[in-house]
């Protein structure tokens, strides 16, 4: 294994591997740490954790043994994603993870880029855009668990991290590989630890990634790692890429718990010819909805791939929270969504659409997978993957990616058919 990565969710940990995969590495996404080594011929490992959210000891703890499985098999570069909305709050979990990894690699610089163009997030003079907005006037800053209120990446991981953080400004970005170099240096020498590095378009990025040529540690979105895998081409280490993926015929379903706007949008638009079941706070916390219930809405409906959701907008996220605690909420629809999936790959439901990271996390969790292989892109950001050993195929969607008929074209290539 060349190339080791941690991710902080499972939906941006299948969005890193589709990168990875697409620049043409052999990539194994990981449903949190592997109980033993790694099957021969993955070049790049990606340990999907559940780390967005959880208390930042933990976070740290999940990920420092991530890191310790990956060098175990080999890995000589170290990538932590997270989200392209650098999704965290002021104590963490992104600043506390990355200082980590830098103390046990003994690194003493690391690459900070959340930018992902390809989906509208870009990163100028250290501040986050989503399309022409600032992050905190993209939605994030509604966002249920990290809300999103400073788009200047530097000074939210300030808060972060007791180490001074750097910035390499587009300026220097575009002079290619060796300006950011020679930025990453001059920051390096300023006392700097981890550095915010600009990128607004694919062609930063791809620079980026040559000039973390023999880094050890980089971290951000998957945009950054667009770069990477030429990296290792370049010095003939990779063997030519992933085997095939097949898509599995048979029953889908939708599972929804992101409130995102892009998802809200994909889920007005899906019911309007899919029978849907929306879960409420309420329901969920009163026990009047239960697993079995939404189970039997789901095998009724089986033939017409119906949708499961909780998504909904701020304002009623934000009473519901207020009457029954952030966490204890979140935490009650995970573990619903966690075991209706369950219940329904056990009932025969061969195909899985699930929307939002925290809510991937569950359901995977819920699904008991071990390890996933990565099939084509559905949409910029998100792969069809196959359950390796059983006959599950699953897309999961980060909250605001995918166009509006994304569930529809997502069940499609999870298919047969589909993927052929
Ligand atoms: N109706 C609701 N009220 C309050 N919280 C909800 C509701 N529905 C879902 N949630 C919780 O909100 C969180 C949504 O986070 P999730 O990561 O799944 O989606 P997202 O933030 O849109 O996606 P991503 O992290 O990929 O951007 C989950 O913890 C989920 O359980
Ligand atoms: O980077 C992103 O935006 C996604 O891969 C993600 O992590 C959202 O959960």
């Amino acid at each position: 294994m060349l190339l080791g990565c941690i991710g902080d969710d499972f939906t941006g940990s299948s969005d890193l591997a589709n990168t990875l995969v697409k620049g043409g590495m052999a990539v194994t996404q990981y449903c949190g740490l592997p109980d033993g080594p790694a099957a021969p011929g993955v070049e790049a490992g990606v340990v999907a954790l559940k780390t967005r959210s959880v208390p930042v000891a933990e976070a740290v703890e999940q990920s420092l043994a991530a890191l310790d499985w990956l060098l175990a098999q080999g890995c000589r570069q170290i990538f932590f994603k997270y989200c392209s909305t650098f999704d965290s709050t002021p104590q963490g979990n992104i600043g506390p993870v990355i200082d980590a990894l830098m103390d046990r690699l003994d690194a003493k610089t690391a690459i900070v880029c959340p930018a992902f163009p390809g989906t509208g997030r870009t990163l100028y003079q250290g501040h986050l855009f989503v399309g022409d907005r600032l992050l905190s006037e993209s939605g994030m800053q509604d966002h249920p668990l990290t809300p999103m209120t400073d788009p200047d990446i530097r000074r939210w991981l300030s808060l972060q991290t007791p180490r001074k953080v750097g910035h390499v400004a587009h300026a220097d970005v575009a002079k290619g590989a060796e300006g950011i170099a020679a930025g990453l240096a001059r920051e390096l020498a300023a006392g700097a630890g981890p550095v915010v590095v600009d990128a607004i378009a694919d062609a930063d990025l791809h620079a980026i990634g040559a000039a973390a040529e023999g880094l050890v540690l980089i971290t951000g979105g998957s945009g950054v790692a667009l770069g990477l895998p030429e990296n290792f081409r370049r010095a003939g280490e990779l063997a030519g890429g992933s085997d095939s993926f097949a898509g599995v015929d048979g029953p889908g379903v939708v599972l929804s718990g992101s409130c995102s706007r892009a998802t809200r949008a994909q889920v007005a638009r899906y019911k309007t010819n899919h029978p849907s079941l929306e879960v409420t706070a309420d329901e969920v916390m009163s026990g009047k909805t239960t697993v079995a219930t939404l189970r039997a809405f789901v095998l009724e409906n089986q033939d017409a791939a119906p949708l499961v959701y909780s998504s909904a907008d701020p304002e009623e996220v934000r009473r519901a929270q207020g009457v029954y605690g952030t966490e204890t909420l979140a935490g009650a629809i995970e573990t619903l969504f966690a075991d209706l999936a369950g219940e329904l790959a056990r009932s025969g439901i061969r195909r899985i659409v699930s929307a939002g990271g925290e809510t991937s996390g569950a359901v995977v969790r819920g699904l008991g997978c071990e390890a996933l292989r990565i099939g084509p892109e559905i949409d910029p950001g998100v792969p069809a993957l196959r359950v390796e050993g059983a006959e599950l195929a699953l897309a999961l969607k980060s909250g605001n990616f995918g166009g509006e008929d994304f569930f529809e074209r997502a069940l499609a290539i999870l298919s047969e058919k589909g993927a052929a």
